[in-house]
């Protein structure tokens, strides 16, 4: 039903032009039968009007059937076109935590899985539509061909129908039993592709990976599907007995009644003809299902709801654009005041707390955040770009405090190179216009202008090294020319020669540029290039010391280390850095 009101409320215009075609067709195809039954029983002349009247009838069957399911298959390509669209654009839309809390083999389920299941479910659904005319015409020819047998047929077809609910019920929950698995199965793709470099080096972890995450998925969903499908071949086996049991019944009950041998007979016909829509409809009912519950599944991922376009609420105004005549001091660009952020631990265990964290950032500063793994650097990085709601606190952007209607308006402040860096192809500028020269530019300083060139604002190849893509996404973020770029490790995977150039060359430059550079980063031999270096380990943050000469080098693990061990409680008060 949910999926012939999505088609209802899309199509409005064309789908009863369609459905009125379709029924022509389905009347004509009646009309062809009730001739040739007419013929049978002598009540009709074999004359050149009848046969002119049977030519009619089959043009109509062939041209109205044609008209009518060739505009109901386009409409159910649109739709499932739109649902494509409409799906990534509202997970474009949807808040990160909320993705991360889907999870991706989940998401990767409903792009494809689901998407897929909607659209076979549309594009069955002119078939529905013409077999369903097609049993209604047929159906009231029965009741004016003899009332009574109309009667004891709709009373055995409402039992056989009532008999076989729970089957049909069965049958949703199995296949939304299925549809869990799916979930189950694609992270086992996922683990194949991603993991697919660790699981080529030993063989016992491909077998244990096979055997426990992909064959115990697949052979849980194969007795789920064959269990499903015995209700499904039962339904159809059953609606095979039930006709035939009637027809049975029609001819001992028709007799009984009295009933012209020709007039019983005429109903068989007409009943035999109306058992093959009867028996396609049964026949579509899995796929109907699968996707009614691959529909359901989308609605219950809760992504945010479709809206056209991609406007930012807030607008697009940069923080440190100071407005004309300004004398006052301009606020910090960034002022957090005890945010606090938590990741939600799992089966039970605690999970990781963030803050309280109270940071002021002014503008211009190139701050560096360090610490051991897992001591909340990212987590620190992704509330600065509005990427993750605090939990508490409050976070003022140039003063503005960044409520939820705000958020868009702040990640549009922001440039970011995070870990892991995703390189798009296509580089955009600000307001989509490309500054060809500083893109030129940046590309030969990255030392990438041998391996790639940007043509028509898009890189000619992405295909590099881990070291290489990271360039390639720092140009992406420098030519947006957004007042705060955000970079998480970027120097990780860049060679010594080419770190050094970075933190001495490149990162002052951008700063002399006006940015606001704010970067999680363990090179402490550069720490001096910073303006501050703030250390961030188990989710508090604090003032940054050079490591006391009897500690060892400074870049020794030892004072750093942290085992990332979750926080189960809040720490005492943040501090004002
Ligand atoms: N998506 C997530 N869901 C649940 N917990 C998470 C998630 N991301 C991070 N965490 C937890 O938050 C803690 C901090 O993670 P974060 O990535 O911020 O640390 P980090 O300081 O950047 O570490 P590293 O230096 O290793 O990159 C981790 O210990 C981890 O347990």
């Amino acid at each position: 039903m949910k999926l012939l009101s999505t088609l209802m409320r899309r199509f409005g215009a064309r789908l009863p032009l369609a459905l009125c075609l379709g029924a022509v067709g389905a009347v004509a195809g009646l009309a062809v039968i009730a001739l040739v039954n007419r013929l049978i029983a002598g009540t009709l002349a074999a004359n050149a009007a009848t046969f002119a009247g049977l030519g009619l009838a089959l043009v109509l069957v062939f041209g109205c059937g044609f008209a009518s399911q060739s505009v109901l298959t386009a409409l159910g390509h649109r739709v499932v076109r739109d649902m494509r669209t409409t799906t990534v654009k509202r997970l474009l839309d949807t808040d990160i935590d909320r993705l991360e809390g889907i999870g991706a083999p989940a998401l990767y389920a409903t792009l494809t899985k689901d998407i897929t299941a909607v659209g076979q479910a549309f594009n069955r659904l002119p078939f529905i539509f013409y077999n369903g005319i097609l049993l209604g015409g047929g159906f009231a020819y029965l009741a004016w061909l003899s009332w009574q047998l109309f009667l004891m047929s709709a009373v055995v077809l409402g039992l056989a129908v009532a008999c076989a609910q729970g089957w049909v019920f069965a049958m949703r929950r199995l296949m939304m039993e299925v549809r869990a698995t799916d979930d189950r199965l694609f992270a086992g793709y996922r683990g194949a592709i991603e993991g697919r470099a660790e699981l080529a080096l030993n063989a016992a972890r491909r077998a244990v990976f096979h055997r426990l995450d992909v064959e115990a998925a697949a052979e849980h969903a194969r007795a789920t599907e064959t269990h499903a499908d015995r209700y499904w071949v039962l339904s159809l086996s059953w609606t095979s007995l039930v006709i035939l049991g009637l027809i049975v019944g029609l001819f001992i009950v028709g007799t009984h009644l009295g009933l012209a041998r020709e007039q019983v007979a005429g109903f068989v016909l007409v009943l035999l003809f109306l058992r093959m829509p009867l028996n396609d409809l049964v026949g579509t009912l899995p796929i109907l299902m699968a996707g009614g519950v691959a529909l359901a599944k989308v609605e219950s991922l809760n992504l945010a709801p479709y809206r056209a376009g991609f406007d930012v609420p807030g607008g697009l105004i940069l923080v440190t654009a100071a407005p004309a005549g300004a004398t006052a001091v301009p606020p910090p660009l960034f002022d957090l005041s005890g945010v606090t952020y938590d990741h939600p631990g799992q089966d039970g265990e605690a999970g990781f707390h963030l803050g309280p964290v109270d940071l002021s950032v002014p503008v211009g500063e190139t701050l560096f955040i360090v610490g051991g793994n897992g001591g909340g650097k990212s987590t620190l990085l992704a509330l600065l770009a509005g990427l993750r709601r605090p939990v508490g606190g409050h976070l003022r952007l140039g003063g503005v405090e960044v409520t939820d209607d705000l958020r868009g308006w702040h990640r549009e402040q922001i440039s970011a190179v995070l870990s892991p860096a995703y390189v798009f192809e296509h580089l955009v500028g600000p307001d989509g216009r490309l500054d060809q020269d500083l893109a030129q530019d940046f590309l030969r300083r990255l030392r990438m202008d041998h391996k790639v060139t940007i043509a028509e604002d898009r890189f000619s190849d992405t295909r590099f090294s881990q070291g290489q893509r990271k360039r390639l996404a720092l140009l992406s973020a420098v030519v947006e020319r957004r007042p705060i770029l955000l970079l998480d490790e970027w120097a990780a995977d860049q060679d010594p020669a080419f770190r050094r150039y970075f933190y001495e060359e490149l990162l002052p430059e951008l700063k002399r540029g006006g940015r606001t550079i704010i970067a999680v980063s363990h090179d402490d031999r550069f720490f001096h290039l910073a303006d501050r270096v703030l250390r961030c380990d188990a989710g508090v943050l604090t003032p940054w010391q050079v490591p006391p000469a009897d500690a060892g080098p400074a870049h020794s693990l030892g004072p750093t280390f942290n085992d990332g061990a979750p926080r189960a409680s809040a720490p005492p008060g943040g501090r004002q850095q």
